[in-house]
């Protein structure tokens, strides 16, 4: 086996395989995994997509990344969420065979020939002239011109259950033990993180006839187009937390080690423990809990919204105060896991160290909570890295383009002082970049980078014109004097209604329809927001390059600071720091109207 790759990939999780996935069309790539058996687990509950998290999963599709497909041929539970509500806020959510998911992914990036599977625990990063060297801790040195970091929950991973507490990245698995002082000699200032999980119980001691059944969508849908053969295979369920669970919490919250203070990493807000729950929200009589099956055949159920640090020989007590758990045996306990994180705002816009060039981090490391996530960095660290390595000029997502432009932005110009959940709120302009645009925002931007190839853009280009050839055709046809637009505007009007009003469409297929359907419907909207976007757009189009802050008099203190520290490339981007108020964009405004751009180098 090769000793030098163009990029090396160091983090077999949901962020590295997209990252190598994405790299291996530059050119070669190794996959540097501690157990190749663990590539692509699903640590926590076996679902992906959900709001804010489905819009994400269609973009990485529509730039040629893995998680959709493998979503798809695994699911076997599929529901559209919001499906009443508006289009921005419509999201697709996938449950997949917890096991199959993992194999599947391997397939993906076990079957590529530009790609190199290195078992081994990744110590140390050297520089040696442009290369990195990867030091592994059996003394292998593998060199590549770029690296990217996806090591999760592992660096200095410690576990916890109960007060009692182990190295581990994540159950049953060994922490990264020596990658952080890497990191830190390197000039980053690491923080620590907690995340969490729910217990998982034996399928065979739960009464699920005692439980609120949820049917999966009859008509499945899909992140590309075509749904799993077992996409509708499986119900999941619900159920609730009874006064006596709140009563157990509360009484042993001493037990817990976050309150009782041994835990000093921050947890995500949007995901919080049971403990947290009862206690933040004491006035809620019952919280929740989705019961999701880990496979069609399955031998465990996960029980979401129940994550605990309680000790186990509470958690089977506490298990068994809900309604159909009174028998439950608990298969795997609940746990926490404090980890390092890198401080977002310490990179680029393309996830590269600001300190460390050519070193990118992607996922969990860098303060994200999610699969989803994880996998949106994994695809732009990937590709960035790939590209630096081949000498290719630099490339960026606009904020604007879509949740994977706000991720960014969000992580790397404000930053997060707690796991960051991707949320259809973070989203300006949602209406414009829904989950069934995805390949009409991004499939000619991925084909620049060069992850899609030129079929993809043809094939979505065709599907495009199709959609605008139904929309004209409604223009043209009247009924009583009135367009076929107009009247499916109307509110109680769908297509369907229009074309039994007489009105005849092109053949279109049915994701093609409800495109017609949004675009028509919320024309309104749509063309407000894309005049707001491009007033906003005028902003992002103007370079501030090398510009040095400190020879803006005009700036606040304050501001000059967080310029400094973010150095966004472009007004708009000086904008949406926090601490940067529209005095400071004024002044830098007239600074750069007058000429007087001077050089940090000068
Ligand atoms: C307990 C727990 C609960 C969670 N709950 C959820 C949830 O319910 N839903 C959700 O969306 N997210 C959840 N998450 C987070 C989710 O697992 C992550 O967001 C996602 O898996 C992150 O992907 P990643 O690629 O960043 O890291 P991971 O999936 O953690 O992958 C890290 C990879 O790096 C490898 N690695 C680490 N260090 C080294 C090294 N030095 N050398 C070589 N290889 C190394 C590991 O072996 C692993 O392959 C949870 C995570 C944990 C651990
Ligand atoms: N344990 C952690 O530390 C941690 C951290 C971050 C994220 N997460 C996970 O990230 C995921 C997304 O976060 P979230 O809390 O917003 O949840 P989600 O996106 O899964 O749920 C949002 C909504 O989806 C629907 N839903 C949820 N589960 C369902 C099911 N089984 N069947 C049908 N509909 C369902 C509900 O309407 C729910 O309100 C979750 O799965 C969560 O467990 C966990």
């Amino acid at each position: 086996m090769a000793t030098r790759w163009n990029v090396i990939v160091i983090g077999g999780g949901h962020a590295g395989i997209e990252a190598a996935w994405a790299a291996r069309n530059f050119g070669s790539v190794a996959l540097v995994v501690t157990n190749p058996d663990t590539i692509g687990r699903m640590p926590c509950n076996p679902a992906v997509g959900g709001p804010g998290k489905s819009q994400l999963v269609f973009e990485v599709h529509a730039l040629g990344g893995l998680m959709g497909r493998v979503a798809d041929d695994t699911a076997i539970h599929t529901r559209m969420l919001n499906a009443s509500k508006g289009p921005a806020v419509q999201s697709l959510r996938v449950q997949n065979e917890r096991d199959e998911y993992a194999t599947r992914a391997q397939e993906y990036v076990l079957g590529t020939a530009a790609l190199d599977i290195v078992r081994g625990e990744a110590a140390a990063l050297e520089r040696d002239g442009d290369d990195w060297t990867v030091v592994t801790t059996d003394g292998r040195r593998l060199r590549a011109r770029s690296v990217v970091l996806a090591t999760g929950t592992f660096l200095r991973g410690q576990t916890w259950y109960g007060r009692a507490s182990r190295p581990e990245g994540r159950q049953g698995e060994p922490p990264s033990r020596f990658l952080s002082s890497t990191l830190e000699r390197g000039g980053h200032v690491l923080k620590r993180y907690k995340t969490g999980t729910p217990p998982r119980i034996r399928a065979d001691s739960v009464r699920f006839e005692d439980l609120m059944e949820l049917p999966a969508d009859a008509d499945p849908r899909s992140f590309g187009g075509r749904p799993g053969p077992r996409a509708a295979s499986t119900p999941t369920w619900q159920t609730y937390t009874t006064p006596r669970t709140h009563e157990l919490i509360q009484d042993n919250l001493h037990e817990s080690p976050m309150y009782a203070g041994d835990i000093e990493g921050l947890g995500p807000r949007y995901c919080p423990s049971i403990e947290d729950k009862v206690v933040r929200f004491a006035h809620h009589e019952r919280h929740l809990l989705f019961v999701e099956p880990d496979g069609r055949e399955t031998s465990e159920v996960y029980l979401q919204g129940f994550s605990s640090s309680l000790p186990p020989r509470l958690q089977d007590e506490l298990v068994r105060t809900l309604p159909g758990f009174e028998a439950a045996v608990v298969q795997r306990y609940a746990y926490a896991v404090e980890y390092d994180v890198v401080d977002s705002r310490e990179l680029t816009l393309n996830l590269e160290s600001r300190f460390l060039p050519g070193v990118f981090l992607a996922g969990q490391v860098v303060g994200t909570s999610g699969y989803e996530e994880a996998a949106a960095q994994g695809l732009v660290a990937g590709v960035a890295a790939a590209r630096r390595a081949a000498d290719l000029p630099e490339l960026f997502f606009q904020r604007a383009q879509g949740y994977l432009g706000v991720l960014l932005d969000d992580l790397v110009l404000r930053g997060s002082d707690e796991p960051y959940r991707m949320m259809t709120s973070r989203v300006e302009h949602r209406l414009l970049v829904r989950q069934d645009n995805a390949d009409e925002r991004l499939t000619n931007f991925g084909h620049v980078l060069g992850v899609v190839g030129e079929s993809e853009v043809e094939r979505v280009g065709a599907k495009y014109a199709r959609i605008e050839s139904g929309m004209a055709a409604l223009r043209q046809q009247r009924v009583n004097g009135v367009t076929g637009d107009a009247w499916l505007r109307r509110p109680e009007m769908s297509l369907a209604d229009v074309e039994a009003l007489g009105m005849t469409l092109p053949e279109l297929n049915r994701d093609e329809r409800e495109a017609v359907e949004i675009r028509v419907k919320y024309a309104g909207y749509i063309e407000r927001t894309k005049r707001q976007l491009e007033a906003e757009a005028s902003s992002d189009s103007v370079e501030l390059g090398d510009l040095d802050f400190h020879a803006v008099p005009a700036l606040s203190l304050e501001a000059r600071e967080k310029l400094e520290r973010a150095r966004p490339r472009t007004l708009g981007q000086a904008a949406r720091l926090p601490g940067v108020r529209h005095s400071d964009i004024s002044a830098l405004l007239v600074h750069l109207k007058s000429g007087k751009r001077v050089s940090r180098e000068t």
